[in-house]
């Protein structure tokens, strides 16, 4: 809890943060009308509130965006930490009855990877990255929606926009961190607020995400496969299988080229990309 008032610094990063979710809220007011957007300075995590807040019933469509998270959390049950110079933090949530939830998370991928800058790329399942550093994740947690068919899905993002630093903690073959406004700089455009990213990744991901919802992931494929900055690497599998990473599969499945020339389907798990 807070004891102290908020730094001027931390207002004006909070109203930025506002506008942007505000005019993405705009974007949306079509698609979804009762969409509820809210900025926060601090909160444990945007996908843990969204997901409680299901739990008891609060099931409308919502964007929760947070300066800061004091147990902000990635796949896996690895903790995700917010960069202090510069980060996005978002979680989308909504009621989602689609036919086959499978390629979700890519679905959420393109969707995003598309609304940054040209040469982001997306490492399966779902890490943004840029030239083969991770500059941002997308978690997804669903949890049953009282009274309705449909599941409330929430689906988190976190950005980096400052470059963090190398934990001194970090497995070798971890990617090396990213930061947009490094990316901006690269391309020659100057970095942008966390406001401004909220309101053009937001809006986009929803749509995508609805899209999803009726025609699942087969119409995604193609462009997955535009994005896919695994495609011909050599890869291992957390779970020890190896081979060359060769596009995904029609439901969203990472496929192995194994040293046999069989091709598998990999539906879960990390990769890590081999030396050749
Ligand atoms: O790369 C990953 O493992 C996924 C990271 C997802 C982090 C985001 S930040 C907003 C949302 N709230 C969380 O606690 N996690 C997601």
């Amino acid at each position: 809890m807070r004891t102290s008032p908020p730094a001027p610094d931390d207002v004006a990063a909070l109203q930025a943060l506002h506008a942007g979710a505000v005019q993405a809220q705009q974007t949306l007011r079509t698609l979804l009308p009762d969409l509820h957007v809210e900025t926060v300075a601090h909160i444990d995590s945007t996908n843990a509130e969204l997901l409680r807040r299901a739990r008891t019933g609060l099931c409308q469509p919502a964007l929760l965006a947070a300066l800061a998270q004091s147990a902000g959390r990635g796949r896996h049950g690895r903790p995700w930490v917010m960069v202090p110079q510069g980060s996005l933090a978002f979680s989308v949530g909504l009621p989602l009855q689609p036919v086959e939830w499978s390629g979700l998370s890519l679905v959420a991928g393109v969707a995003l990877a598309r609304a940054l800058p040209p040469d982001v790329r997306l490492k399966w399942p779902n890490d943004l990255v840029w030239h083969a550093r991770k500059l941002g994740g997308i978690l997804i947690e669903t949890v049953a929606a009282p009274g309705v068919a449909a599941r409330y899905a929430v689906i988190g993002v976190g950005l980096n926009l400052a470059t963090p630093a190398l934990p001194p903690q970090a497995p070798l073959d971890a990617l090396p961190p990213a930061g947009l406004h490094e990316v901006a700089r690269a391309c020659g455009q100057p970095p942008e607020d966390a406001g401004t990213w909220l309101a053009r990744l937001a809006p986009a991901l929803v749509q995508a995400v609805r899209r999803f919802e009726t025609e699942g992931f087969a119409p995604w494929q193609a462009s997955y496969g535009a994005l896919d900055a695994l495609a011909g690497l050599r890869v291992r599998i957390s779970d020890g299988r190896e081979g060359v990473a060769d596009g995904v599969t029609a439901d969203g499945a990472l496929r192995l080229r194994t040293a046999d020339g069989r091709v598998v389907p990999v539906q879960a798990g990390e990769v890590s990309v081999r030396p050749c």
